[in-house]
């Protein structure tokens, strides 16, 4: 296994000098025959190197991260880490002194690598071929045994957020063994790796710090960025998930601290999706913060300064953006995540037209939405174009949402697009959006101000309007009072009330007064999980409406199919893919959205669409498309079992 590293540090083991200033034979380490050559001089960043077994060229990798030898799968996705050719860092010559050396990996470094590392799962032969004897106590375990050592471990822990740092420190440690814990308890684990606790863990991210596991890209960087993208480990990038931690979950400005919420994202790609872990870069954008708490505590890690604005901040974007394309190519999937809405719809316009690029709480969370309601109308009945819509929030997610659910009614019924947003009203921090108040609202606003009396109360809208369905996008925590709860239960035998608000201690109500307040009837989901409620005798099991469902599947149906642009078709498809995953079995126990535990077979189900409908708008590079997507997709799928080193 060899790859090319970039290396802080060389050690003397394994490799000596030859007569070549640029050519060096492996020794001792295997395979022994192994014969690595310089074609350039290594300081030259754009040397390339010839790797030889036997004297027959393995692959020549360049220096950009390119391969020109055939063994090297042209296909990332189906190969999973096999093309991760690996040995630990060794040179001897002078000539190594450079950014770029081949690395070897074996015994003690081996142990600290969690790419390799396998700890007592490595294997008698293992141990001898790999320099371990010794530093591994004798006991040989299997990974499953691991898993549930692992499993023993974490649920002592009372803190949620520790039972995160002990899984942060286990990716740290031994990536698959991450990966296999959480793929295997999904459904325990989400929440410590995902929301509410990565909310927690963002807000305290200074302290808990402890090694770097994404890229932090700040306005020190001005200029640099293709060489910082350039020190990121891995070259073969298929994911960036990017952040400027303006507006974290419903916890406001965490600046540089947002870290977690990019990193907590490609773990969900790589656990729910199957995208390579190694494919995946978490990016943080830092221009300063406007939170002052963050400024005055000592621990914070990112920039002491007020957030850049205006040109500043969309000439560190353009730059960023243009080195992405430049470092990864076009086919690169670039999600923006949790940016403040006077910047993520622009954005998100602007680089929509030119990159492959999506905005997860504007489309992500449209489609897992429209996916939970569309299933929700098997219980209660009607046509979308039947219902009438109320959101409190009128931002990224509320009218993401909103402009998917019309864009459906209008497809669905051929009613222009317009007519269909009548059925959708929309509440913001000053009540109802309206026509008089169209000169100072938001351009993404305006679709949604209908001919309507102002409102303040979020109460009186319900009464006025007299919503089917009504959504919490606010961030702002119980604002569902028993007061809207009942009113919304007075008017509909299945009021459908998502509270779809992060962490947990933002969501609009909780499940258990959902539950309580509507006697029952409310159809409910919301963005943080909640446990079943018992009601009467009876368990209501709520569904967890989180775009954690869309974004892994949407992910890998755009790098399965080569797909050069994210077109709103894939976000209906997506939704589409995942309603149909709701069997009868999860209706009759009142679930409105599958398992998480099935969600590897869902995110294959959801690629299969995308992917369907990328090839059918001509999105798709990846050619001949594969007969069967769904089979495809499941075949692409990272899989964390141990591979066998030889
Ligand atoms: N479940 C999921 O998958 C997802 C959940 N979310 C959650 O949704 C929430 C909102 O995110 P996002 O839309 O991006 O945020 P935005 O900041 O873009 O939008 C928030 C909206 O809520 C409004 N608002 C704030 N306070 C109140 C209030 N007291 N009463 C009425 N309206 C209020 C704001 O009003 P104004 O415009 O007047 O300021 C704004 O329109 C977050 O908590 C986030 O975690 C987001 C994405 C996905
Ligand atoms: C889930 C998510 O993306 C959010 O709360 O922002
Ligand atoms: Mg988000």
């Amino acid at each position: 296994m060899i790859s090319l590293h970039r290396s802080c540090f060389l050690n003397n083991a394994g490799i000596s000098g030859s007569s070549s200033p640029f050519s060096y034979k492996l020794k001792k380490l295997p395979p022994a025959s192994v014969k690595v050559t310089a074609l350039g001089p290594n300081r030259d960043r754009n040397s390339s190197v010839l790797i030889e077994n036997n004297n027959n060229p393995l692959k020549e990798i360049k220096e950009d991260g390119t391969s020109s030898v055939a063994d090297v799968d042209p296909n990332p996705t189906v190969t999973g880490e096999d093309r991760d050719l690996y040995y630990d860092a060794a040179a001897t010559d002078d000539q190594l002194v450079t950014p770029w050396s081949l690395s070897v990996a074996s015994g003690y470094s081996l142990l600290r690598d969690p790419h390799h590392n396998k700890g007592l799962a490595f294997n008698e032969k293992e141990r001898d071929s790999y320099y371990l004897r010794g530093l591994l106590p004798p006991t040989v375990i299997s990974q499953e045994l691991q898993v549930k050592k692992m499993m023993c471990s974490i649920r002592q822990y009372q803190v949620p957020l520790q039972k995160y740092m002990a899984m942060m420190d286990l990716q740290e440690l031994n990536e698959r063994l991450f990966y296999k814990l959480l793929i295997d308890n999904v459904e325990e684990l989400l929440p410590v790796v995902y929301t509410p606790t990565v909310g927690e863990a963002c807000q305290k991210y200074g302290s808990i710090f402890r090694r770097p596991q994404g890229l932090f890209i700040s306005l020190k960087e001005k200029g640099k960025i293709h060489e910082v993208l350039r020190n990121w480990p891995q070259r073969d990038i298929q994911v960036i998930v990017v952040t400027d931690g303006e507006r974290i979950l419903g916890l406001g400005d965490l600046g540089c601290q947002g870290m977690g919420i990019p990193i907590g994202k490609l773990s969900l790609y790589t656990a729910l999706g199957g995208v390579r872990p190694s494919a995946c870069l978490p990016v943080t954008i830092d221009v300063g913060t406007n939170n002052e708490q963050l400024l005055n505590d000592e621990f914070y890690i990112g920039l002491r300064r007020r957030r850049a604005t205006g040109q500043e901040y969309a000439e560190l974007m353009h730059e960023f953006m243009s080195a992405v394309k430049q470092n990864y190519g076009e086919k690169v999937l670039i999600q923006f995540e949790d940016f403040a809405n006077h910047n993520a719809f622009d954005l998100l316009a602007k680089y929509g037209t030119t990159h492959l690029v999506f905005n997860d709480d504007i489309q992500g969370t449209a489609s897992v939405v429209l996916a939970g309601l569309v299933a929700a109308l098997k219980v209660v009945g009607g046509t979308l174009a039947d219902h009438r819509f109320l959101f409190l929030g009128a931002g990224e997610a509320g009218t993401g949402i909103a402009e998917l659910i019309a864009l459906e009614i209008s497809k669905q019924t051929n009613m222009p697009l317009e007519e269909a947003r009548k059925k959708i009203s929309l509440v913001d921090s000053k009540g109802l959006i309206v026509k008089s108040r169209i000169d100072s609202l938001q351009h993404f606003k305006k679709p949604w101000a209908h001919d309507h009396e102002p409102i303040k109360k979020l109460v009186d809208a319900v009464n006025g309007i007299k919503p089917t369905v009504l959504i919490g996008t606010s961030g702002v925590g119980r604002t569902f009072t028993k007061e809207v709860v009942e009113a919304m239960a007075a008017l509909n035998e299945k009021p459908i009330i998502f509270s779809l608000s992060n962490p947990t201690s933002q969501s609009e109500c909780t499940a258990e007064e959902a539950y309580t307040w509507s006697q029952g009837r409310a159809i409910f989901a919301s963005g943080s999980p909640f446990d079943p409620v018992e009601y009467k005798g009876r368990v209501f099991v709520p569904g967890q409406a989180n775009n954690a469902y869309i974004f892994p599947g949407l992910g890998l149906g755009l790098i399965m199919s080569g797909a050069i642009r994210v077109h709103d078709d894939m976000l209906l498809a997506a939704s589409e893919a995942l309603a149909a995953q709701v069997t009868q079995e999860n209706f009759d126990k009142g679930l409105i959205y599958p398992p998480f535990r099935n969600i590897r077979k869902i995110s294959a189900h959801i690629a299969a669409s995308v992917a369907a409908k990328a090839y059918e708008l001509g999105l798709a590079t990846r050619q001949p498309q594969p007969k069967d997507l769904v089979k495809y997709a499941e075949h692409c799928m990272y899989n964390p079992a141990y591979q066998s080193y030889r």
